[in-house]
Formats: structure tokens, C-alpha cells, sequence
């Protein structure tokens, strides 16, 4: 009989305790925003606990929608002044609320505003320019631990312009400069030059804990609703649990073990057998992003279009004439599922014509507007849109990313989702703007961590194609059901996305020249990389999308076989 000891019993430790208290008052503080959006103590407050549960870019996502409800609050033409004043005057200004009584703030502000004659210094309009400051210590506090420090240090520069002797902000610029040299590599007396820091960053990449929006992709419900879509797209096939090697971050001596650690996911499988050349997958997906201004794709489907003269089925929108479709039937599906959110409203010059460092950053972007749009136009929460809620996310587990956080050293190697101020949180809120979309009253689907989770997906399944005028990346898309194959440096199939993402069977086997053809029971396996080439070449190029070094059967044998003969 099994006994149960005291220390059998689990007993949350007081981390676990804290922790729970603050996902509590996270709700808490989410509800009350639900009901005044336009306060903006109660995003400084929601911050604040944010920073506690070491979730530094939500903080720094609230910390700046509060800015910009305090910008509402001091411009009287501004268009959410009234609410936002309004939230305001809710508040004590005597004493002042108490997350905006931190340090030196409240003392400070008092000593720059007793010498003024009293000229604009109603008491709400007192309140909001603390609450600004309050606001760029947040924001430069946490995108310093983020890894961004040019947006750190813009901020800090701006709260300092308003409060120049500030503590907080004087001892945040410090360490930017410090973790700005370690970065930079400068010697101590070595000048910064402010325009060389790096502003990406690594943050969490997690279901958060109060994102219910994440399905259980192994449930019967989950695999019965994938297998249905898949009916009509790839009917030889089926959606299943597969058992997948475990991915290392680089290389390692077990290449030449049997037997390896493995871990289930979800994979494509044939139901029958598929000849050799025969299309296994066809896939329409108008999640989609082209990151050149005026470019010949078509807008819903990405298809390059034919040159002018030879246009025949293309299709203008008659409201926003430069929108081009290559045919009805796109022009139909993107009414029907996106464009009425994005016709005529100048999103269409966003993140366009990027700098080549940015190419790829522009893509992801432009996948989050689309996929915002089609929410907007369907009514429909992004993360429940059926385009991206059952795709891998390649999320960390919330326990391993709850890690302490150093002001000195840099997002945590755990941290694996790509982080900017500029991608994360100011163009999206911006394309959300010109959608006319109030971006306050849909806090609940435009929520930082709902950006992020969407990202979390996009990156490891998007697929992109290069442009012929330069070879850079300007089209991307996903689809989810050819994301949902699995890869293999011996793949059984080979794909082509023109319209439609297009999986074929292979007519012969990259290993030992085999014939082709999938029989029924056997996984479908793509390729993320090019197979033609020597395994190290392959391994760093597929390290991207796989998230690991590649441990399938032919990388293992090719390694240890140029081990064996080193
Ligand atoms: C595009 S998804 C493929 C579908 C995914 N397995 C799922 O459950 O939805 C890519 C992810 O699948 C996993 N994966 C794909 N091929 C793999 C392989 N050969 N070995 C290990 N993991 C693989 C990796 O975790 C990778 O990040």
C-alpha cells in the first residue's frame, strides 16, 4: 500500500503563492479595465504587476498604453480626451495613487511644480504628467531587461526632459550604458554611440496562464475538427500524434546513440497509399503578408500576378483602387473574411519597404495585421480565428521562463520569442489606429500577450518567398495544414506554393535514390531546408524553423559517419 509522507504532499511554496496572488490581481486589475478603458492608473497598476511576475514587455506594453492615454488626457483635441480625463479625475490627488508613489516621483514633481506660478497646473493635469514619468521608468526599466536598449534609452531621455533629477531614471540610464557596453563591447572610456545599440530582445514565449484561448491539440475534439477541414484539402491524409526526436541546441555526441529522447507532437500521416508525383496536399490560406508598397501579388492569396498587358481575370477593389486580386474568387474570399476591415483606410503603406535588417520582422508584422483584420471583419477573437488557433507555438513552459531577472545581464537564454518596442507594441496599436479600431474599448483581443501568442505561432510555421528584383524575403504566408508535416532530411514529399501551398509526393527518395510514393500509415514528411545539401549546412540552415539542431535518422548517420572518419 502506498503511504503518503508530509513532503509526498505537495505544498505550494511561497514563490507559488506569490506567483498565484499576482495572476489574481492581474484578472482582478483586467476586469476593472473591461469596464473604465480609458483609465490609464489602472494600466500603471496592471504593469506593476507585471513586472512582479517578471513579464517585462507586458509591463512595457501597459506602461505605454498608459503613456498614450496621458498624451489623451493633456490634448484637449485629442479624440479619448473626455474618457480619459474623465478616468482620471476618479483618482485622489491627495494622496496620489499609489502606484505612482515610487521613489523620488511624487517628491520631485513637487519640487519642479512649487517653483511654477500655478499656470496649467489644474490637478488633474498634474496627475497625468506624473504619471507620465511614471510611465517612461516603466517603459525604459523593462526594455532594458527585454535586450531592446535604444527604445530604453529614448525613453529615459524622455522622462528626464521632463523631471531631470529623477533618481529612478538617472540610475536606469546608468544601466543601460552598462549593459550597452557589455553588448557593444566597449572599454570603459570608450563613448556610446547612441544610434549603434541594438533594440531586439528575447522575451517569454508561453500559453500564459490566463490564456484560454489555447486548445488541447491532442484532444478527440481538437484532432476530429483538424481531420474534417483536412477532408477536402488532403483526403489520403490524416492529422495524428507523432512521436519526434527531442531537438538540442547544437551539436552533441549522440549521433550515434539508438536510442534518443523523443516527445510527442502532432503530425500529417497518409490513410492510403499516394503514388509517386501525386499532389498530397492543396492548401488555400488568405493569411498572408507582402512586404513590398505597390507590388504585383495578389493581396488575398500572394500569387505573383502577370505583367499588366496580360491581366485578364485580375480584380481591383472599386473602393480602394490599388488593391489588386488575381481573380473573382480571391476578391470574394477576402471580402468575405478581411478586406472591409483595411479597405480605404491607409494601413496599406505599413512596415513596407523595409530596411534589409528588418525584412523579416516587416513579414511577421504584416501576418499579425492580417490576421487582426480578418478578427476585426469576422468578429472573431484573433487567437480563435481557426487560421492560427491549432498551430504549434513552440511554447516554453511557464515554470522554466519564471526565472529572476537581472537588470545587468540580458533576457534569460529560456526567453526564446524575438521581442521589439517598434514590432511588438507600437505598429501594431498603430495599424490597429488607422482601422479605426478604439484600441482602449478591445483591450481583450488586443492585448500585448494576444500579439505575442500570435507571433509565438507565426515564427517556426510562416513559409516566405523571395522577391526576383533582390532575393529578399517579400511575401509570407502560413498555412496551417502544411505546417502541420513534420520534417525529415529524407523527405517522402516536396512542395510549391504558387496560389495554393501544394504538398506532392516525391518520385524518388533522397537516400539511396529509392522510388517514391507514400504508403498508407506512413508520416508525411517535409523538408524546411535544402536536402542537397552536406548535413552541418543543413542542420544551421533547418535550425530556424525546427528550433533545433536536426536529429533525424539521416543527419544522425551522416554525422557520425564523418565523426567515424575524422
Ligand atoms: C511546422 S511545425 C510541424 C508540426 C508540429 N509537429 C505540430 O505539432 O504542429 C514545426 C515544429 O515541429 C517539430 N518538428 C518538425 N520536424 C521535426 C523533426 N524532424 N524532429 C524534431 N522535431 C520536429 C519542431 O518542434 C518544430 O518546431
Amino acid at each position: 500500500m502506498e503511504s503518503s509522507s508530509p513532503s509526498a504532499t505537495s505544498v505550494p511554496d511561497e514563490r507559488e503563492v506569490r506567483r498565484a496572488a499576482l495572476v489574481d490581481r492581474r484578472q482582478r486589475l483586467t476586469d476593472a479595465l473591461a469596464l473604465a478603458p480609458y483609465d490609464l492608473i489602472l494600466y500603471l497598476e496592471r504593469a506593476v504587476v507585471y513586472s512582479d511576475l517578471a513579464y517585462p514587455d507586458l509591463a512595457a506594453g501597459d506602461a505605454y498604453r498608459a503613456l498614450l492615454l496621458t498624451d489623451e488626457v493633456l490634448n484637449e483635441g485629442f479624440e479619448y480626451h473626455e474618457q480619459a480625463k474623465g478616468s482620471l479625475e476618479t483618482h485622489s490627488t491627495n494622496p496620489y495613487p499609489k502606484v505612482l508613489d515610487h521613489g523620488n516621483l511624487l517628491a520631485n514633481i513637487k519640487n519642479t511644480t512649487d517653483g511654477e506660478d500655478g499656470d496649467g497646473s489644474e490637478p488633474y493635469r498634474q496627475l497625468a504628467t506624473t504619471a507620465s514619468v511614471r510611465c517612461f521608468q516603466i517603459l525604459s526599466l523593462s526594455l532594458l531587461l527585454c535586450g531592446c536598449l535604444a527604445s530604453a534609452s529614448d525613453f529615459v531621455e524622455k522622462g528626464l526632459k521632463i523631471l531631470p533629477g529623477n533618481k529612478e531614471l538617472l540610475e536606469i540610464k546608468g544601466y543601460i550604458e552598462q549593459v550597452a557596453r557589455r553588448r557593444l563591447r566597449l572599454k570603459p572610456d570608450e563613448p556610446i554611440d547612441f544610434h549603434d545599440l541594438p533594440d531586439t530582445g528575447a522575451v517569454r514565449r508561453e500559453i500564459y496562464p490566463w490564456n484560454t484561448y489555447e486548445p488541447d491539440r491532442f484532444s478527440e475534439e481538437s484532432l476530429s475538427f483538424l481531420n474534417g477541414q483536412l477532408e477536402t484539402m488532403a483526403p489520403k491524409c490524416a492529422v495524428k500524434v507523432s512521436c519526434l526526436p527531442v531537438l538540442l541546441e547544437g551539436e552533441s555526441n549522440t549521433d550515434e546513440y539508438e536510442i534518443i529522447p523523443t516527445c510527442n507532437q502532432l503530425g500529417l500521416f497518409a490513410k492510403e497509399d499516394i503514388a509517386p508525383g501525386e499532389a498530397v496536399l492543396k492548401e488555400y490560406s488568405l493569411l498572408t503578408a507582402n512586404n513590398r508598397h505597390k507590388e504585383s501579388t495578389c493581396d488575398a492569396c500572394g500569387t505573383e500576378l502577370p505583367p499588366l498587358k496580360m491581366q485578364t481575370e485580375a480584380v481591383n477593389c472599386p473602393e480602394c483602387y490599388d488593391t489588386v486580386f488575381c481573380d473573382e474568387f480571391c476578391f470574394s474570399q477576402a471580402n468575405e473574411q478581411y478586406h472591409p476591415a483595411v479597405c480605404d483606410k491607409d494601413v496599406d503603406s505599413i512596415a513596407k519597404d523595409p530596411e534589409a535588417k528588418d525584412v523579416a520582422e516587416s513579414l511577421y508584422l504584416l501576418l499579425l495585421a492580417r490576421l487582426l483584420a480578418m478578427s476585426n471583419h469576422q468578429e472573431v477573437h484573433p487567437l480563435a480565428l481557426k487560421e492560427i488557433k491549432y498551430i504549434w507555438g513552440d511554447f516554453v513552459p511557464t515554470q522554466l521562463n519564471d526565472i529572476d531577472l537581472s537588470v545587468n545581464a540580458g533576457p534569460p537564454p529560456e526567453w526564446t520569442l524575438p521581442f521589439s518596442f517598434k514590432y511588438n507594441i507600437e505598429i501594431p496599436l498603430h495599424v490597429l489606429e488607422k482601422m479605426d479600431i478604439d484600441i482602449f474599448e478591445t483591450l481583450p483581443q488586443h492585448d500585448l500577450w494576444v500579439f505575442n501568442t500570435a507571433y509565438s505561432k507565426f515564427r517556426g510555421t510562416a513559409s516566405a518567398r523571395k522577391g526576383l528584383r533582390d532575393g529578399r524575403p517579400e511575401v509570407a504566408a502560413v498555412h496551417p495544414f502544411w505546417c502541420l508535416a513534420n520534417h525529415d532530411c529524407d523527405p517522402n514529399v516536396t512542395w510549391e506554393w504558387g496560389g495554393r501551398m501544394t504538398l506532392f509526393a516525391r518520385e524518388t527518395r533522397v537516400v539511396g535514390n529509392r522510388p517514391g510514393g507514400i504508403k498508407a500509415g506512413e508520416e508525411i514528411l517535409n523538408h524546411y531546408c535544402d536536402v542537397d545539401l552536406p548535413v552541418k549546412d543543413r542542420r544551421e540552415w533547418a535550425q530556424g524553423a525546427l528550433g533545433g539542431w536536426c536529429m533525424c535518422r539521416r543527419c544522425r548517420d551522416e554525422a557520425a559517419a564523418a565523426n567515424g572518419s575524422d
